[in-house]
């Protein structure tokens, strides 16, 4: 894995656009129109405010808006949601030209639709055009960007598969109304930070050394409201800042879910080998010459969302690798679960990057997208160092030279090369020390947790006999959750067996430093035991924030009981077993 890693460091590129320059390429009446796509599924889980939110922010771009659409789609069906969007499309009039004339960048509407809210529990419409752009006007006089609900009809018989499911609707519905050759893709608990955005992706669409060779530019996940020192380790550096340019100079970046502009001919296959559509109306070329809300357009809308269009047609599932901010870690765990199952999805199928990949993209590429395909098995090497030389440790067996061996060297060399490194890449982007130790300790609890009951499922799944589920991340905030993520304080609270290896490796390390500490007091062998020692008392630092959780805490976020008596039995078993192994 750390060798497939290494080739993110040979062309590394940054990029920065000039918008300003823009002009001298292209007028703003030749400007491309854009589709924006953002998904829902659950009203709440995800509060339909910030979904509309999402909407608001994209919707006032400073672009043309008759070149604009922004398109939504409700996995959850809900009436909810619909009607935040009714209102939201109402609101818009009177919010696009204050953001103009006021250049405002973001601004939250909540307390407007607190004034409006009514639930309802009519049936929600499948195709909805809230505003059209050849028609509403905002409070200026200026038409709106065009604003579409879309709720896709679900079925018993065939698999809906999630966002991937969503998207494709998405794409297909929007080829018939707009057909714009620019798609933004969102998750709903994204915003647009910088009203300028689309005129940066043009700089990348207007330059023709890029505009022929890239089928998408994706712009990184930012997120707000991490706490101070990032205990979660959110910010995915690595993924979203330090990979991404490695990638960019191999031939472009990976796919991290959201924030992707794409071309939509790039959906059609590569530029010399045209995919034809199985109806012309889904064509990148084909020209919507009719207005959104004419009866012909929605009749083939309503024809290409519906749950059968994808039968005998090659509409798949596309998986995809990337990150969001979660604020307790059975959250963060929980998605980094969903990752590790989309990872071996991708690891293990017919395009898999060893068996796909490397015929199409080289060998660099190739290693690039393996590490991240076979993230999961990054859970092997970290269990064994949790538990192996410490097991070992206890039973006073040696595992590793001793100092004055001369293969000794090795190890403090491995262990600071490889430490110093990533704190110096980590820091390279923007990091603080303590960012960074919190982001190597997630990746330790990562490779004991996520990574294993992620495998376990992915396993379960491949044999039949579990079914695929997509567990949604937490957009709500509890206050005293928030709270306590503020002060950098562990969220621990729900009895998830996912703590239980984790707590076990945090007793096992402790209970192992102790005994080898005890025998080195008494008989000064420290000599052929340091190294053990070392990783034991590294454990030990690294999961202070457990014993905290399990020992001195009384509020919601402790550990909760059950698993630390669950934890305390395994350990003590699986040190009997030791014993036997190691006698
Ligand atoms: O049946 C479903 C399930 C999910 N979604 C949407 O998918 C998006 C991502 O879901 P979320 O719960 O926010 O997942 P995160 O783990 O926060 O998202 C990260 O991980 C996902 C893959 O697991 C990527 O798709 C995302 O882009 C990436 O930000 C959201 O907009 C959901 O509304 C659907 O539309 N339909
Ligand atoms: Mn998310």
């Amino acid at each position: 894995m750390w060798c497939a890693a290494q080739a993110s460091r040979l062309y590394p590129i940054q990029r920065k656009e000039f918008p300003e320059n823009l002009d001298k390429v292209v007028k703003r009446s030749d400007y491309p129109a854009v589709d924006v796509i953002i998904c829902t599924a659950d009203p709440t889980r995800e509060p339909p405010m910030s979904v509309v939110n999402t909407a608001l922010s994209v919707m006032a771009y400073d672009y043309p808006t008759e070149k604009l659409s922004v398109y939504v789609s409700d996995d959850g069906g809900s009436a909810l949601t619909l009607f935040a969007f009714m209102e939201a499309a109402k609101f818009a009039a009177h919010w696009l030209p204050f953001c103009r004339e006021n250049n405002i960048v973001q601004r939250n509407p909540e307390s407007y639709f607190e004034s409006n809210y009514s639930s309802s529990s009519e049936a929600v419409e499948i195709i909805k055009v809230l505003l059209a752009n050849n028609r509403s006007k905002d409070v200026t006089g200026n038409f709106m960007p065009n604003l579409i609900y879309v709720s896709r009809e679900k079925s018993s018989t065939s698999h809906h598969h999630f966002k991937a499911g969503a998207l494709n609707v998405l794409l297909r519905v929007s080829a018939v109304m707009t057909n714009a050759p620019i798609i933004l893709t969102l998750d709903c608990d994204m915003y647009s930070n910088d009203p300028q955005t689309l005129l940066r992706v043009l700089c990348y669409y207007s330059d023709p050394e890029i505009r022929s060779k890239y089928s998408y530019v994706q712009f990184p996940q930012h997120f707000h409201g991490i706490n101070k020192n990032d205990i979660y380790a959110c910010q995915f550096k690595r993924l979203f800042v330090i990979q991404p340019m490695g990638f960019d100079g191999l031939g472009g970046s990976n796919n991290v879910g959201t924030n992707l502009f794409f071309s939509r001919r790039a959906f059609f296959g590569s530029p010399s080998n045209f995919i034809s559509p199985e109806i012309p109306e889904l064509s990148p070329d084909h020209l919507v010459d009719k207005p959104i809300q004419s009866p012909e357009v929605l009749a083939l809308a309503y024809h290409v969302a519906g749950c059968n269009y994808e039968n005998q047609t090659p509409w798949g599932y596309r998986a995809s690798v990337s990150g969001e901010c979660p604020i307790s870690l059975v959250d963060l765990l929980t998605q980094q679960k969903r990752w590790a199952v989309g990872d071996f999805d991708v690891a293990f199928s017919k395009y898999s990057p060893m068996i796909y990949g490397i015929r199409r993209l080289g060998l660099l590429m190739t290693l690039l997208y393996s590490q991240y395909a076979f993230w999961p098995i990054w859970s092997i090497p970290i269990t064994t160092y949790a538990f192996l030389p410490q097991l070992a440790l206890i039973n006073q067996v040696r595992v590793f030279p001793k100092v004055s061996e001369p293969w000794f060297l090795l190890y403090p060399f491995l262990f600071l090369g490889a430490y110093w490194q990533d704190y110096f890449d980590f820091v390279s982007a923007n990091g603080t020390f303590q960012m960074w130790w919190n982001d190597q300790r997630i990746w330790t609890i990562r490779g004991l947790t996520s990574l294993w009951f992620g495998s376990l499922e992915f396993l379960l799944k491949s044999l039949g006999i579990l079914t695929h589920d997509f567990s949604l991340t937490s957009k709500v905030v509890d206050d005293e959750q928030s709270k306590r993520y503020d002060q950098g304080i562990f969220d621990f609270g729900v009895p998830s067996p996912m703590f239980v290896p984790l707590t076990m490796a945090a007793l096992i390390n402790l209970v192992s430093f102790i005994m080898g500490l005890a025998e080195v007091v008494k008989s000064s062998n420290l000599e052929g035991l340091l190294i053990q020692m070392f990783i034991a008392g590294f454990g030990v630092v690294n999961c202070w924030p457990i014993y905290e959780a399990m020992v001195f805490r009384k509020d919601k976020g402790k550990l909760p009981t059950k698993i630390t008596l669950t934890a305390a039995f395994l350990t003590w078993a699986l040190y009997i077993a030791a014993s036997f192994i190691f006698k």
